[in-house]
């Protein structure tokens, strides 16, 4: 591919999207994987798909007006991203934290739209959010807030247009407060959003979904160099949905979780996070959300300030926490530790030049779009059984769930496969574009 496709047809992109450097990242990364691919496929470069698929299908941008617990009013702002519909609802999370903006909401319904692609179930590509922390507020402030936040979302959304869930900041709480409100302005109980609690319509398993995906994913790979996780020890980063459930299977798996942290620095855990630890460690983000360093002080580990775990030595780094978090030095320390494999389970954890180092290098890379779908698959399967208004046991959404990440590790052999190597980033790519484009093509320029 000549770099000068890939810059002009960025340069296209940036000039229309000033400012929103999150969504220029993440259309670079899925560009550099494409380009090559539409040279042999003059069907979708006829079509402009790629151009079509970097346009949100619509963009809602809202104001929340709440009151706080002294009584003053506080005014935040909403977003939902409806990227594309092709091959069914916009489906993907809400996110609540100071950092949301226009960009980062793009550049996360962007990636969803392949994620959700590859789960192999008919889910659309959409995100949404609100810069509100809901980190030091009471229980009161966060549902005004959730209550506020649906009475406009609710307009634009529904079980046969576009599903929500959790993200960053957004658990089973806000779900709670969030399908509250729905329920009650639009009086039907519908699967509108997933992550819904088990006795309201929520899938058994939609909690550990996504970490317990990481590791089904994570197990194909290393199957198939021959390995699996018996001994391995792994760094991980954010403990919080995604990385607390990842630490709990990735134990049971036999391997050795060593780090847990957060914006401000790790916890050090030679021995392992399982047992108490873990127990402690499930609820200090997803209930309490407290920082990383009282998981230090209650087990006498020793926190590192101001440093990332990507600096501990270990067989298999898994970013669980947010975009960037893993930049050039961090990937540099990895490989010269003698790490051999990174997966991200996180959205876009690791920076492009980063991903670059570490594949050069040679390791085991997972991009999270392929590695952390099992969290989106979960969902898929609880509106499923909010269609049927049945619901599956734990063993039944697990075997799916397992089923899923082969599947998808699968396609990115078939789209990734480079003489002996996998390149899990093209694969992931090339194949999820591949179901979206069709269904574009099919349905015409719309
Ligand atoms: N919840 C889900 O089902 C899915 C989540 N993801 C992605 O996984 C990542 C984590 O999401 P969740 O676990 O759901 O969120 P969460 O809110 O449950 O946990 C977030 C964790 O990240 C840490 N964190 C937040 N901001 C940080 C920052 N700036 N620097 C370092 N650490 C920070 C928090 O301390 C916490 O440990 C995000 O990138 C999200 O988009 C991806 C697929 C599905
Ligand atoms: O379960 C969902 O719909 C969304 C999960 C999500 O936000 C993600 O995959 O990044």
């Amino acid at each position: 591919m000549s770099e000068q496709l890939l810059n002009s047809f960025l340069d296209q992109v940036t000039s229309r999207n000033p400012g929103e450097k999150e969504f220029h990242q993440s259309v670079y990364e899925v560009a550099r994987s494409l380009l090559p691919f539409l040279e042999q496929q003059p069907k979708y470069k006829k079509a402009k798909i790629l151009e079509r698929l970097v346009e949100p299908e619509r963009i809602i941008i809202f104001r929340i007006t709440w009151d706080d617990d002294q009584g003053e009013v506080r005014v935040n702002r909403g977003y939902r991203v409806q990227m594309n519909s092709a091959i069914g609802p916009y489906k993907g999370g809400l996110r609540f934290h100071p950092s949301v903006n226009l960009g980062v909401m793009k550049f996360l319904a962007f990636e969803q739209v392949f994620k959700n692609s590859l789960t192999t179930l008919p889910l659309g590509g959409g995100k949404g959010g609100a810069d509100f922390d809901p980190r030091g507020k009471s229980d009161q402030e966060v549902m005004r807030f959730c209550q506020a936040f649906m009475n406009e979302l609710y307009r634009h959304i529904g079980p046969d247009t576009d599903v929500p869930a959790g993200d960053i900041g957004v658990g089973s709480r806000e779900i709670g407060y969030l399908f509250g409100q729905y329920r009650k302005i639009s009086n039907a109980f519908t699967g509108v959003l997933t992550g819904k609690g088990w006795n309201w319509g929520g899938s058994l398993m939609r909690p550990e979904a996504t970490g317990y995906g990481v590791v089904y994913f994570l197990q194909e790979m290393l199957k198939a160099r021959g390995e699996d996780l018996q001994g391995k020890t792994i760094t991980v980063s954010g403990y919080g949905n995604v990385g607390s459930y990842f630490i709990q299977k990735a134990c049971q798996c036999g391997a050795r979780v060593i780090t847990i942290a957060d914006e401000n620095g790790y916890v050090y855990a030679p021995e392992g996070i399982d047992g108490e630890k873990f127990e402690y460690l499930r609820d200090l983000w997803a209930v309490h959300r407290r920082p990383a360093q009282d998981f230090g002080k209650e087990f006498g580990l020793k926190w590192v300030e101001g440093r990332r775990p990507w600096e501990v030595p270990c067989d298999i780094a898994v970013p669980t926490a947010t975009q960037n978090e893993l930049e050039l030095d961090d990937a540099r320390n990895l490989i010269n530790n003698g790490c051999r494999c990174v997966v991200e389970a996180a959205n876009m954890p690791c920076s492009p030049d980063a991903v670059d180092m570490l594949q050069d290098a040679g390791l085991l890379f997972a991009p999270g779009k392929a590695a952390n779908a099992g969290g989106v698959a979960v969902s898929g399967l609880e509106m499923c059984q909010n269609s049927q208004h049945y619901c599956w046991s734990a063993e039944e959404v697990d075997c799916k769930l397992q089923q899923i990440m082969k599947k998808i590790h699968e396609q990115c052999v078939t789209f990734g496969s480079r003489g002996n190597s996998v390149n899990y980033v093209d694969g992931a790519n090339i194949a999820g574009f591949v179901k979206v484009a069709d269904a574009m093509l099919a349905q015409g320029i719309i």
